[in-house]
């Protein structure tokens, strides 16, 4: 096929040296088309990905613009108000504006059924973050189609979340240096950065950095359904989710992005299986870029790059977001997780290579992962609330808290090689609303040997007490932490696993279609 391998990644870097890091883009590794082939399989495909239920129904399509509409409505009142009653005068009132830049998914054309809306809305300057938030958490609480209402302000990026007619809305806010916000606002330009604070560029940059992607991929629709793709099987391999370690839709949007480049003609079905090729090869840590890293003359903000500071050098998977300040996307990723990536990939060039011998069915490659088959044991992490509304929030950040519980245990006890689940169940017999239970499937490492063993006696009791002092620390750190919210961790073999966790694992097996429609099921 006059492919070449020799540039995937580079080298054959092992260790982390920041000055062998290749970062120079390669060229296309091949520009051939599809073949007859191809196209039958890209066919089959196109099938495959219609009746999984990526795709939303054209109803849903337009009940999310009118929402968006209704939502600008909405945030360009509050800034109105906000003005007033900070005693500006009637005309700068009248002028007080907002402009609503979707980002995301959604931005890119990939989102499917019950998938949130990443909102970007650029106010005045005027009308402060926590102005802006705190007043309109009052409107929106007070609207019927409005539920689930979160303001997260002590994140990397703030976010006010809510459902809106059960839409997912994550609505981030970046005030402007302007005194009139125009409505044909053009963020794509670097300087932009400067009319803003520093803590808004993050903000800011998850709407450039959607539209840059769009501008690197040499065909948008290519690009599309092979993202498509990803997300489902990423999904069904238990592998999307930024939090918990693995890859969120921004990872998968790059590293996808970077294969349509490779291969600039390829169909979405060739693209999927070179996909696994290339980063089955990739000599990780070198960054995944679709662009080279820029700097700014100003050096206002921090860029990746390991070569000048230490901190990137821990990267173990860099993917790095193509717009300026350039930042590593998947900075949760730990050597644990990416090798429970990286063997998933090794599954997927697998399946890939038979669909593209035998001609076979693109079902075997989207399998679901039999997560609760593959361990002997499990750490099980039970939290509660009194209520849901304080169950959101706690079980919130004991999710972003599990990353830790996986290194912690894996530094205590360096037999064991620890994988979390990335969904939360539920035991419908306690009370949906106020529990929930988190997994993680434990096993000794490779290494060691390739018999599963189990764990013994000393080692469950030592596991339990590294739980036990996660529980304190996670209880510790949480700002909002009641004396109702529990966490408690025990373990589980795979015999003797609670029967709800089968009971949800085949709703969750259902297609994105029918799970959109189920609201008892955590994400
Ligand atoms: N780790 C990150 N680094 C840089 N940008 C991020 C990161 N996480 C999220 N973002 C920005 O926020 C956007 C929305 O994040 P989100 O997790 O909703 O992903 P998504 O691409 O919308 O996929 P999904 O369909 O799962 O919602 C991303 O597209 C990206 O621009
Ligand atoms: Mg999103």
């Amino acid at each position: 096929m006059g492919e070449s391998k020799s540039k995937i990644g580079d080298s054959t870097l092992s260790r982390h040296k920041a000055t062998t890091i290749q970062f120079d883009l390669t060229k296309p590794l091949s520009l051939s088309g599809p073949s007859n082939a191809d196209i039958r399989r890209n066919a089959m495909l196109h099938k495959f990905l219609i009746t999984s239920g990526v795709y939303e129904s054209l109803e849903e399509t337009e009940r999310r613009e009118e929402v968006l509409a209704q939502i600008r409505q909405i945030a360009k009142d509050c800034v109105k108000q906000v003005t007033s009653e900070k005693g500006y005068s009637s005309k700068w009132v009248k002028n007080a504006n907002v402009v609503i830049f979707p980002y995301g998914s959604y931005r890119l054309g990939v989102h499917g059924p019950g998938a949130d809306i990443d909102t970007l809305c650029v106010g005045p300057y005027n009308v402060r973050l926590q102005e802006f938030f705190s007043y309109l958490h009052k409107i929106l609480a007070k609207m019927d189609e409005v539920t689930n209402l979160q303001t997260i302000l002590d994140s990397y990026v703030p976010v006010l979340k809510f459902k809106f007619q059960g839409i997912l809305i994550d609505l981030v806010y970046a005030p402007i240096y302007f005194r009139i916000v125009p409505n044909d606002l053009d963020l794509s330009h670097n300087s932009v950065l400067g009319y803003v604070d520093k803590k808004a560029v993050p903000s800011l940059n998850g709407y450039r950095v959607a539209n840059k992607i769009l501008e690197l991929v040499p065909n948008v629709e290519n690009f599309r359904t092979t993202l498509r793709c990803l997300k489902l099987w990423g999904n069904r391999r238990g592998l999307y989710s930024n939090v918990t370690g693995f890859l969120g839709g921004i990872n998968w949007a790059i590293l996808v992005a970077r294969v349509c480049q490779l291969y600039p003609n390829a169909n979405p079905s060739m693209l999927v299986c070179r996909f696994f090729r290339v980063y089955t090869e990739w000599k990780w840590p070198n960054p995944v870029m679709l662009c080279p890293l820029v700097e700014s003359n100003r050096r206002r903000f921090h860029v990746w790059d390991p070569r000048k500071y230490l901190k990137d050098r821990t990267s173990v998977m860099p993917i790095i977001t193509p717009v300026y300040p350039s930042t590593n996307s998947s900075y949760n990723v730990s050597t644990t997780t990416l090798n429970i990536i990286k063997d998933q990939f090794e599954f997927g060039k697998k399946m890939c290579e038979q669909i593209e011998l035998r001609n076979g069915q693109w079902d075997s490659l989207f399998e679901f992962y039999p997560f609760f088959e593959a361990y002997p044991c499990y750490l099980l992490i039970n939290v509660s609330a009194s209520d849901e509304e304080d169950l959101l929030d706690w079980k919130g950040f004991v999710k972003s808290r599990l990353m830790k519980l996986t290194l912690k245990i894996e530094r205590a006890h360096e037999k064991l090689q620890c994988h979390p689940c990335t969904n939360a169940y539920t035991d419908e017999s306690i009370s949906p609303a106020r529990h929930c239970a988190f997994f993680m499937g434990l096993k000794r490492k490779k290494e060691e040997t390739t018999e599963e063993v189990h764990m013994q006696t000393n080692e469950e009791v030592n596991v339990l007490a590294t739980g036990a002092q996660f529980a304190d620390e996670v209880k510790g750190r949480y700002p909002n932490w009641k004396q109702t919210m529990d966490i408690n961790l025990n373990l589980v073999r795979r015999e003797e696993m609670p029967s709800y966790v089968f009971r949800q694992q085949s709703v969750y097996m259902l297609s994105f279609k029918q799970l959109s429609k189920l609201t008892n099921v955590t994400k």
